[in-house]
């Protein structure tokens, strides 16, 4: 069995205690769906709502948050993943924002989106954190102290993802296949549905489908490598609409930039040979944005041998 599956396990079986049963809806590999979570349905809806009013602004409006003119690198407003790699765009824009705290956020994000992305990030905390302790202890770490709390979500950033109605759908892709290089992404998704993960057994895809009220939990490339491999980031990919306008919006929790990340300390201790070297975080994220997607080659990077 795998450490994962056994976690799944784990948490059907510890969420009755923080909130009410019934956690695991859908799962498939190493991404599942949690519904009972503990995040108001309301604040779901609201930064969903959000997004679509952050999108509907004029595209002057929306441009001042692009890289070249944004005031602040904590708020970037693009198209596609690495438009300077890509050899075609992928169909989504997007605005990513940085959490420094409260106050940054309430001066700097755009007035139309801030609050409610706000919320979304407080609200997700609790379940973040619930299921961050669940994955650590199968790793031996008992106790998620204040230092490994820094390790594993030190630094937090949200997405709005806006997928705009394509008119040749099978000619692009809304994103390209690779996996997250979080600790851990909870990514809410609207009823439109076109995620896909990749089987690791076999190589096919399979689709997310849309659960109202659910979260997708998705185990980033940061959280491979701390665990020697015994968790795997899943690949993942977004297919091109043809009629409809779909969002998302991931949190992606993270090691802080300056943290030296490679495998923990507890999982290497019984002799286990480290599958990874240490890597500055930050190296590790700005390889993954000079490229464009690829899989799941990025965390290549921090393998050894
Ligand atoms: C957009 O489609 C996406 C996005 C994603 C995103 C997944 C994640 O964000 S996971 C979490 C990433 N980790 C962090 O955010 C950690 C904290 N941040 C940092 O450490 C730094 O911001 C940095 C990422 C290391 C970059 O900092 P800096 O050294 O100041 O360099 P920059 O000039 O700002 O950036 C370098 C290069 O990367 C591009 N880039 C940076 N941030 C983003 C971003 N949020 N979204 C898109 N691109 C970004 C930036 O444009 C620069 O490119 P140049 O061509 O200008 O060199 C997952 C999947 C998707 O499809
Ligand atoms: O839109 C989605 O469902 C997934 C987006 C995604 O994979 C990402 O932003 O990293
Ligand atoms: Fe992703």
């Amino acid at each position: 069995m795998s450490p994962y599956r056994s976690l799944t396990w784990q948490i059907g079986i510890t969420i009755p205690r923080w909130q009410n049963p019934s956690a695991m809806q859908q799962r498939s590999g190493d991404f599942f769906q949690i519904v009972n979570h503990s995040v108001p349905i309301q604040v779901l809806e609201d930064v969903k709502e959000a997004t679509h009013r952050f999108f509907a602004l004029k595209a002057e409006e929306k441009r001042q948050y692009s890289k070249e003119v944004s005031p602040t690198n904590n708020v970037r407003y693009g198209t596609s993943f690495s438009p300077q790699a890509e050899k075609a765009l992928e169909w989504k824009d997007y605005l990513s924002l940085f959490y420094v705290s409260d106050d940054e956020a309430t001066a700097s994000w755009p007035s139309v989106c801030k609050d409610q992305a706000l919320e979304f990030m407080k609200k997700s905390e609790f379940v973040i954190k619930r299921l961050l302790e669940a994955l650590m202890r199968r790793l031996n770490v008992k106790d998620l102290d204040e230092t490994k709390e820094l390790l594993l979500m030190g630094s937090k950033r949200i997405n709005l993802n806006y997928y705009p109605i394509c008119p040749n759908p099978e000619l692009t892709v809304g994103v390209g296949r690779h996996s997250d290089v979080s600790t851990l992404t909870v990514l809410l998704q609207d009823d439109i549905g076109g995620l896909y993960v990749r089987k690791i057994a076999d190589d096919s895809w399979i689709h997310v489908p849309p659960v109202a009220g659910s979260l997708v939990i998705n185990i980033g490339d940061a959280l491979q490598i701390m665990s020697n491999g015994r968790y795997k980031s899943i690949e993942h990919r977004v297919t091109a609409n043809g009629s409809k306008n779909r969002v998302s919006i991931p949190i992606f929790m993270n090691p802080r930039p300056s943290e030296v990340i490679g495998p923990l300390p507890e999982v290497i201790e019984r002799g286990e040979k480290p599958e990874y070297r240490q890597v500055l975080y930050s190296d590790y994220v700005k390889y993954f944005f000079k490229k464009a997607h690829d899989g799941k080659d990025t965390v290549e990077f921090a393998k050894i041998g």
